[in-house]
C-alpha cells in the first residue's frame, strides 16, 4: 500500500478512539491484585463459575451450530417467502438490550410463557432458573454471530463449485458436507469462535431468564457483577480472566479479521509453483493401472426438447461433439443449465440419454457432467481427489476410485500432478484436471463451457489437442460452448448456432463455413455476410438498398437470404472497375489489420460494408491507408446465397 502522510484532522480523533478503548483495559490491569491473583482465580467459587461458563457457552455453541448452520445455508443459497423477515429475526438479538431478550425468553419459554408449560409437561424440563435456561439465553444472543458470519462466507462462495459437484453425481447433502463446509471453513470457524465468545460473556439475558444460582446459572460474568458490590478487587481479578479468554479468541482469529495473517491470495500465490519447481515435485505417480471406463459400453445419444428462455430440439447421435456458438446473451449457458436441471428459466423435457428419460431426475442423478469456464476445481482437494470425486460420490471404493482417477489424469497428461492442489496448477493443467474429473464420473452427456477461453495461445493449442484426443473416445454426446471459430471447427462434428434462445443453424463445420445462415456466424468465420431479400433469380436487394448478384438460385418462396463471400474474393480498386457492372460499389478504407502474412482491409460508406484480404504488396500498389477512397467488387460467381429463417437443420438430417 502507498504510504501517505495522514492529515492531522483524522489522526487526532483516531488516536482518541484508541485511547478511549485502551484506558478501561489499562484500568483493569492497573487495579488487578497481582499478589493475590493466583489464589483468587484458583478459588472454588471462581472455578465453579468458570466451569459453568465453559459448559454453558460450549452447549450454546453446539445449539447454534446445529440450528444456525442450516439456517445460514438456506439464507445464502435459497429463496423463500419471508426471507427478509427471517434475516431480520436472526439479527434482532444483536440489537436487543439483553434484559429485553431475557424478558422475551421468559414470555416464550418461561413457565407462564407461550410454550414453557407444554415443555414442562412433555419433558419435565423447566428452563428458567436452570443451567439449560442459561444455555438457551446464551444461544439466543450468540447464534446471530455464527449465522451472519457463515452466511457471508457462503455468499462469497460461487455456487458453481456446488453445482459442479452435483453434476458429478454427489447428492445435495454430500455436496454440503464435502464441498460447502470445507470451502467456507474459515468463515464457519470465525463465526463459531465469535458465537462462543459472545456466549461466554453473556450476562443480561441470562440473569433475567435463568437467574443467578451459584453452580446452576451463576456464570463468570454474573459473578463479576456480584463481586463488584463487596469485593471490587475480586471483580477485577475475574474480569481479567474473561479479558484474557476474549483476547485469546481474537488472536486466534487474527489472520481473518485483524489483517495480520496471510490472505488467501498470498496463500494462492505462494502455493503456485513455477516450472522449475515442477521438475522437482517428486516422483510422478506410478503408471496407472485403472481403465478409462467411458471408452467401453454402449453409447448415449441425446434427444431433447428445450423450452423457455431457450427453445430448440436436439437429436444427436452418440459420440458426437457439438460446438454451441452464438453472440453474448444468445442462451448458451442457459441451454447447459437447462440440461443440468439447474435453472428455472428453461427446461429440457424430454431429456433422453441413451435408453432413459432423465428429465424428472434431480441434477445429481442425471449423469450429465459439467465443466464450467474456469474448471471450478475444488481447492481443498488434490488433483487426484478432484478427479476421483464423481466415482466416490457414486459409492466406488476409495482405492478403486483413485486408481481410475489417476488413469484419467494420465490420459490427459497430468498424472504427475496428481498430488498437487489446484492452487499449484497452471491454467492449462487445471483445465485438464477438470476434464479428467468430468470424464472419470462416467457421464452420459458432457457439457464444456468455454474450456479453452482463459488459456494463452500455446497452452490453448496443447489443451485443444488433448481434448480432441480424449473426446474421440467418449461414447456420449459432448456439448462444447465456445466463442472461438477455430475451436468450433477443429473440435466439433456439428455446430449449433444459437441466437436469441433459438437454433439458427445446426450443421457440420464445412456446411457452416460454406453456407452460414446468420451474419454473426459468417463474420465469426471471417467471411462477408450481407442480409437481404430476393429480387430476381440469383439476386438480392440488400438491407442497405444495394443489389448483389450471386451464384445460386434461391428456392422458390424464399423470403430472406444472406449473400456470403470470403474476404479473398473481394477486390479493391482505385477507380470504378470496368466490365463489372454488377457487385461494385464505392467506399472508404476504415481499418487495415494484419492476419498471418496478409492484410485485411475494412471498407465502409457508400455501399455495403466489406472486408477484403490482400497481400501487403497489393495494398501498397493501391496506396491503401485509412481514409483512402476505393471501389469494391465481388464477382457474382464468388457470392453464395443462403436462405435464412425456417428450420435450422440441413436437408441431410442431423
Ligand atoms: N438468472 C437470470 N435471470 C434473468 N435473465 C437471465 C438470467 N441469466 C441469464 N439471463 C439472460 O438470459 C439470456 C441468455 O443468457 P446466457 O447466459 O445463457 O447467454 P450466453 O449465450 O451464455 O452468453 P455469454 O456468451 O455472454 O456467456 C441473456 O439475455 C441474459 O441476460
Amino acid at each position: 500500500m502507498r504510504r501517505v502522510r495522514p492529515p492531522l484532522a483524522l489522526v487526532l480523533p483516531a488516536v482518541l478512539a484508541v485511547t478511549f478503548l485502551l484506558l478501561p483495559l489499562a484500568g483493569v490491569l492497573a487495579h488487578t491484585p497481582w499478589s493475590t491473583l493466583p489464589a483468587r482465580i484458583a478459588s472454588p467459587e471462581v472455578g465453579q463459575a468458570l466451569t459453568l461458563s465453559l459448559t454453558v457457552s460450549g452447549w450454546a455453541l453446539l445449539v447454534s451450530l446445529v440450528l444456525g448452520v442450516p439456517l445460514a445455508w438456506l439464507l445464502a443459497r435459497t429463496d423463500f417467502p419471508g426471507k427478509a423477515f427471517v434475516r431480520c429475526l436472526v439479527m434482532l438479538p444483536m440489537v436487543l438490550p439483553p434484559t429485553v431478550a431475557g424478558v422475551a425468553l421468559l414470555q416464550g419459554y418461561g413457565r407462564r410463557g407461550l410454550t414453557g408449560g407444554l415443555l414442562e409437561d412433555w419433558t419435565g424440563v423447566t428452563l428458567p432458573f436452570s443451567t439449560a435456561g442459561a444455555v438457551v439465553a446464551s444461544a439466543f444472543v450468540a447464534m446471530p454471530f455464527l449465522v451472519i458470519s457463515l452466511e457471508g462466507a457462503l455468499a462469497g462462495l460461487h455456487p458453481r463449485y456446488e453445482e459442479t459437484a452435483l453434476s458429478l453425481g454427489a447428492s445435495p447433502l454430500r455436496v454440503f458436507r464435502t464441498i460447502t463446509v470445507p470451502m467456507v471453513a474459515p468463515g464457519l470457524l470465525a463465526g463459531a469462535a465469535l458465537c462462543w465468545a459472545r456466549a461466554l460473556g453473556e450476562f443480561g439475558a441470562t440473569i433475567t431468564f435463568a437467574g443467578n444460582l451459584p453452580g446452576v446459572t451463576q456464570t463468570l460474568p454474573l459473578q463479576v457483577y456480584l463481586l463488584l458490590q463487596d469485593d471490587p478487587e475480586g471483580a477485577t481479578a475475574v474480569s481479567l480472566l474473561l479479558l484474557v479468554i476474549a483476547t485469546a479468541v481474537l488472536l486466534a482469529l487474527r489472520g481473518r479479521w485483524l489483517g495480520a495473517g496471510r490472505t488467501a491470495a498470498d496463500a494462492r500465490r505462494d502455493g503456485r509453483r513455477g516450472p522449475a519447481e515442477e521438475a522437482d515435485s517428486g516422483p510422478p505417480f506410478v503408471a496407472a493401472t485403472g481403465t478409462v471406463p467411458d471408452a467401453t459400453g454402449a453409447g448415449h445419444p441425446l434427444r431433447t426438447t428445450v423450452t423457455g428462455a431457450v427453445d430448440l430440439t436436439l437429436d444427436v447421435p452418440a459420440g458426437t461433439t457439438v460446438a454451441v456458438v452464438g453472440p453474448n446473451g444468445a442462451g448458451k449457458t442457459t441451454l447447459l443449465r437447462a440440461l443440468l436441471g439447474l435453472t428455472s428459466r428453461a427446461a429440457a423435457h424430454p431429456l433422453t440419454l441413451g435408453d432413459g428419460d432423465v428429465a424428472q431426475l434431480p441434477a445429481h442423478r442425471r449423469r450429465i457432467a459439467w465443466v464450467p469456464q474456469d474448471g471450478a476445481l475444488f481447492p481443498h482437494l488434490t488433483a487426484v481427489a478432484n478427479a476421483a470425486y464423481g466415482l466416490r460420490a457414486r459409492g466406488v471404493p476409495r482405492a478403486e476410485a483413485l486408481r481410475a482417477a489417476r488413469a484419467h489424469l494420465d490420459e490427459l497428461g497430468v498424472g504427475h500432478l496428481a498430488r498437487r492442489r489446484p492452487d499449484g496448477l497452471s491454467g492449462g493443467q487445471a483445465q485438464r484436471v477438470a476434464l479428467a474429473r468430468a470424464l472419470a464420473a462416467r457421464p452420459r452427456l458432457l457439457l464444456l463451457d468455454e474450456p479453452l477461453a482463459a488459456l494463452d495461445q500455446s497452452t490453448k493449442a496443447s489443451v485443444r489437442q488433448a481434448l480432441r484426443r480424449r473426446l474421440a473416445g467418449f461414447r456420449g454426446v459432448c456439448l462444447l460452448v465456445t466463442h472461438d471459430p477455430v475451436e468450433a471447427v477443429s473440435l466439433a462434428d456439428r455446430v449449433l448456432v444459437l441466437e436469441d434462445g433459438a437454433a439458427v443453424q445446426y450443421a457440420a463445420p464445412a456446411e457452416l463455413a460454406g453456407r452460414p445462415r446468420s451474419p454473426w456466424v459468417a463474420r465469426m468465420l471471417g467471411r462477408n455476410a450481407w442480409p437481404g431479400t430476393p429480387v430476381a433469380e440469383g439476386a438480392l436487394l440488400l438491407d442497405g438498398g444495394a443489389r448483389l448478384d450471386g451464384a445460386d438460385r434461391l428456392p422458390e418462396g424464399t423470403e430472406a437470404a444472406l449473400a456470403v463471400a470470403g474476404p479473398e474474393a473481394v477486390a479493391l480498386h482505385t477507380a470504378r472497375p470496368d466490365g463489372t457492372a454488377a457487385n461494385a460499389w464505392p467506399g472508404t478504407v476504415r481499418e487495415i489489420t494484419a492476419q498471418g502474412g496478409r492484410l485485411r482491409v475494412r471498407v465502409a460508406g457508400g455501399g455495403p460494408e466489406a472486408v477484403a484480404e490482400l497481400t501487403p504488396a497489393e495494398a501498397a500498389g493501391l496506396g491503401l491507408a485509412e481514409g483512402v477512397p476505393v471501389w469494391v467488387s465481388v464477382p457474382p460467381k464468388e457470392v453464395t446465397l443462403v436462405p435464412t429463417g425456417g428450420a435450422p437443420y440441413p436437408s441431410d438430417g442431423i
